[in-house]
């Protein structure tokens, strides 16, 4: 991983470690793809796809960002004026949360649906690639765009390959050594605005401690992007916080 530090144990450790990568995402694609249901509920339904995902992988133990908290997020960003269009994602594993991104900025832009562009960061190629999948049958693939790679390396591409200047919303769910160095990355290649609000995942659990004092010791930096940090509780039974950080200035 590019943006990672010296002792972080290597992604093929990572995906063991936490149970990654062991055949049940392949699992989970042929398991929707085989539903009955597939052409008559599911297709060009994001939320019908949200509660599929969620039935295989609840059944099979798989870490995904749930729907309790992809409604928690979608009250946050409903709260967001003029609502937002443009969000990145860093670390996206089979799509889930991507989709729920997609599903929610569609539904906060009526009429303006064409604008709304997600990008959804993925390390893993083979997850990317079950990710795309399942973007497509929700009918999102105009809205969502699933990019491989490190997130530090497509954070730097997007002014020049996608014409993006700036994001409403950046979503932190990649390994969490990467959360720092990733947020440094956003803020240099610029594109943070007043107001882009950052949502991370795994905040008090497993944790990101230099992550959070970067942010909290934010408003003492001289010169740098200035956050203000709130801790919202979800109702998940691990990692509880989604931690939203809004920027209030940028230097
Ligand atoms: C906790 S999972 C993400 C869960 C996902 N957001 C969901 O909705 O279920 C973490 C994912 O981040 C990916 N990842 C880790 N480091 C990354 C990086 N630097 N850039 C992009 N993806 C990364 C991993 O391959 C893994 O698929």
């Amino acid at each position: 991983m590019a943006a990672s530090t010296a002792s972080a144990p290597p992604h093929q450790d990572r995906l063991k470690s936490f149970g990654f990568d062991d055949g049940r995402e392949e699992g989970l694609r042929e398991y929707i793809f085989a539903r009955p249901d597939l052409e008559t509920s599911l297709r060009n339904n994001p939320k019908a796809v949200l509660a599929a995902i969620s039935e295989y992988t609840a059944k099979k133990r798989m870490i995904t960002f749930g729907e309790v908290k992809i409604n928690k997020c979608r009250e946050l960003l409903a709260q967001m004026n003029p609502p937002p269009k443009a969000l990145i994602e860093l670390g996206t594993y089979v799509g889930m949360s991507a989709i729920g991104w997609g599903d929610i900025l569609k539904s906060l832009n009526p009429g303006e649906e064409s604008q709304c562009k997600v990008f959804a960061m993925e390390l893993d190629p083979k997850f990317a690639a079950i990710a795309r999948d399942l973007v497509d049958l929700a009918g999102l693939k105009d809205i969502v765009t699933v990019l491989e790679g490190p997130a530090a390396d497509n954070i730097r591409a997007l002014k020049t390959s996608h014409t993006v200047d700036k994001v409403d919303v950046a979503f932190f769910d990649q390994w969490q050594e990467s959360y720092k160095p990733d947020l440094i990355v956003c803020e240099e290649s610029g594109i943070f605005r007043k107001g882009t609000v950052i949502l991370a995942d795994n905040t008090d659990s497993p944790g990101t401690p230099d992550y959070n004092q970067y942010l909290e010791e934010s408003s003492g930096r001289q010169g740098g992007v200035k956050y203000q940090n709130v801790k919202h509780e979800t109702a998940s039974k691990i990692a509880k916080i989604i931690l939203a950080s809004t920027v209030l200035e940028v230097p």
